[in-house]
């Protein structure tokens, strides 16, 4: 998995106990899904389609650093499914683990749109393949 990026916890991110708001949390999660699955299918239509069960494990405190790991599990013809583990790098405790986000990538009419991609692309890659044509 990898853990692109950090968040710093700052005083507007803590809930009334004075620890990481879950849903400040988990709409960081839903960015970082949205923009990994938006590169991966190559389209800027791309919804959050289901997540599965949340389990809160730990938490943060003002000042700590966490970071946001996210890893493709499966393409499918107009998804892509991801797991996401997020960890706080002080405590080395594992905040949340999310076995199933899907992700569907959509056409104009917000319908779904087979995306035709089977592994991870790199841009790297992508520019390389493009020279080359
Ligand atoms: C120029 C660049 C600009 C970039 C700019 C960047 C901006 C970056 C900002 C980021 C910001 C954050 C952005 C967050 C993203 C939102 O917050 S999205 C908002 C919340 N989500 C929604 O509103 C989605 C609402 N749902 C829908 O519109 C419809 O359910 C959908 C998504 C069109 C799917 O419709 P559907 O009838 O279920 O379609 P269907 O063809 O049956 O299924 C499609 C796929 O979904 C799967 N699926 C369906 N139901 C389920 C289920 N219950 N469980 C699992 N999978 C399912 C199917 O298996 C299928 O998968 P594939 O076999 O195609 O791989």
């Amino acid at each position: 998995m990898n853990f692109h990026t950090r968040k710093w916890i700052k005083p507007e991110d803590l809930n009334p106990n004075g620890t990481l708001f879950g849903g400040r949390l988990l709409e960081w999660i839903d960015e970082e899904a949205a923009l990994y699955a938006i590169i991966q299918l190559e389209n800027p239509r791309t919804v959050t389609k289901y997540i599965s069960e949340i389990d809160f494990r730990a938490s943060a405190k003002k000042g700590d650093i966490i970071e946001i790991g996210i890893e493709p599990t499966k393409f499918g013809t107009a998804s892509i499914t991801l797991a996401c583990e997020v960890r706080n790098k002080m405590t080395r405790e594992v905040i949340i683990t999310i076995d199933r986000i899907v992700m569907v990538g959509l056409d104009e009419h917000g319908k779904a749109k087979p995306h035709g991609k089977t592994e991870i692309e790199y841009v790297k890659n992508r520019i390389a393949d493009s020279n080359e044509s």
